[in-house]
């Protein structure tokens, strides 16, 4: 067995990344890194009698991103392991929540891990972090100012289902493994990207330190960071326990008592929040100590009225408490081209997911149609009065309003499900009904899949 592989699971058992028999979603770039963990993961398969499934999310940000996911693909099938990959409306995205490439595609990849995850079963996803990118990382946040929880840089476990094995392992052990097993991986050209202020730290902040001041300056970035970590979970442990004392949850709000607040110490106040928002789903990627510093303010009455916080989500001072809410958008009525398969963002949250498969193996929650009457275009679009199916076996068509009162649908649901039409007639909706003549005969079948999901 290798070096690195014993390293990797002495890791696995320190910080109890995995224990025996789990079922284990190995996140695929095709890059050097995750295919370095994919073949550690391998070789402790029969020991820790893992089930691996591997996942890949083409950002289709790069013209060379088919060509990975392929590689990828491909590779799965070598290995005869079970393969999920999704393309992503990354742009679409980021335009639409105002944030930059990166974080879209980020926020994008792990709501697809998590989804993936949860649809099949799985109990960890493996992500190949290492200990260059978390030296990168913490000297990233430095330079733009992050929080105590930022310089803790990445973290090995989290949520209870990310793991990171290579975490405590360099770049150079893994070139070195690759190299020594012939693993072959795909460059990803945006690495040398010097737009890109990651990749300036990379290649020219950390050689520069090197060079001029710390031979071994990764390592002690490495070593502050899992330091700082530390103390962030002892502070997280902390803030939880004041958090059942003086806050209440309510499904999407949640209210901290201000008498409460302001007998604790800040440091602790501030990591409270941070908790109160992400136990009612505020994307913790997109909070900056910026919003939790004009959360404060509220708290000591410097700021008044409403802060607008990441996802949707808004902080005011009520009497006698602080409140985090989830504020409603109103639902909106839509209609959108479907011109193949993919992924599509649609309005009110929605996501939907258009693939090919066999019919037998499409998901119950689907809509699943015929490959070849299906032919795209499609239309999708919300209910509108009147709306008529023909369904197999009855004579003239029927409403949908009676299905969606058959399937006890709320009257919001009703406004916005997604309705399939192809050449003004409706062929079904997800989940609830499908169109005569629409249906694949047989489980062999070529099935065209339409899911969706609110976000
Ligand atoms: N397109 C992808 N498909 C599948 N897994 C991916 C993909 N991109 C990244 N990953 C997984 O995430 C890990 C980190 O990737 P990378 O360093 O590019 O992400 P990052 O943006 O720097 O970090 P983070 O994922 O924390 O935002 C990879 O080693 C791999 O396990």
């Amino acid at each position: 067995m290798s070096k690195l592989i014993r390293k990797v699971r002495r890791h696995i058992e320190k910080f109890a990344l995995l224990s025996n028999g789990e079922r284990v979603l190995v996140a695929v770039s095709g890059g050097p890194d995750s295919m370095a963990l994919l073949h550690v993961l391998l070789a402790l398969k029969e020991e820790l009698e893992l089930d691996l499934y591997i996942a890949h999310y083409d950002h289709r940000l790069r013209k060379e991103s088919v060509k990975e996911a392929l590689f990828v693909k491909d590779y799965a099938k070598k290995l005869g392991l079970p393969f999920i990959l999704a393309a992503a409306p990354v742009k679409l995205y980021a335009r639409r929540e105002k944030i930059s490439l990166e974080a879209a595609g980020r926020e994008l990849r792990y709501r697809f891990f998590e989804r993936v995850a949860e649809e099949y079963g799985l109990n960890k996803v493996a992500l190949a972090h290492q200990a260059d990118d978390l030296a990168e990382e913490v000297l990233l946040r430095f330079i733009r100012g992050a929080g105590r929880r930022g310089l803790a840089g990445i973290p090995v476990k989290r949520g209870g289902i990310f793991i990171r094995p290579l975490l405590l392992v360099s770049r150079e052990e893994i070139d070195d493994f690759l190299q020594k097993e012939g693993i072959p991986y795909v460059e990803d050209p945006s690495n040398e990207d010097p737009r890109f202020l990651r990749n300036r730290v990379r290649h020219l902040l950390i050689p520069f330190l090197e060079k001029h001041f710390h031979k071994n300056v990764k390592e002690c970035l490495k070593r502050t960071a899992l330091l700082v970590a530390e103390e962030e979970e002892f502070l997280g442990c902390l803030a939880l326990q004041k958090l059942e004392k003086h806050g209440r949850k309510e499904a999407d709000a949640f209210h901290l008592s201000v008498r409460g607040l302001i007998n604790v110490p800040l440091v602790l106040r501030r990591r409270m929040y941070l908790e109160a928002l992400k136990a009612i789903g505020v994307p913790l990627f997109r909070v900056r100590l910026s919003h939790i510093e004009q959360i404060e303010s509220l708290l000591t009455g410097k700021t008044r009225g409403n802060i607008n916080l990441p996802g949707g989500f808004i902080a005011r001072r009520e009497p006698g408490r602080l409140v985090f809410k989830k504020v409603e958008a109103p639902l909106k009525p839509f209609r959108e081209e479907i011109t193949g398969t993919g992924e599509y963002l649609l309005p009110n949250n929605i996501t939907l997911r258009v693939y090919y498969t066999r019919a037998g193996e499409a998901p119950k929650n689907a809509l699943v149609l015929d490959a070849q009457k299906a032919s795209f275009p499609l239309i999708v679009r919300s209910h509108l009065p009147g709306d008529r199916i023909r369904l197999l076996g009855l004579s003239g068509r029927k409403k949908l309003k009676k299905i969606f009162w058959e399937h006890k649908l709320t009257h919001d649901e009703r406004r916005i499900w997604p309705i399939v039409e192809k050449d003004g007639e409706i062929i079904g909706l997800p989940g609830l009904a499908i169109a005569e003549n629409y249906a694949p005969k047989d489980a062999n079948q070529k099935a065209l899949v339409i899911e969706f999901s609110f976000a």
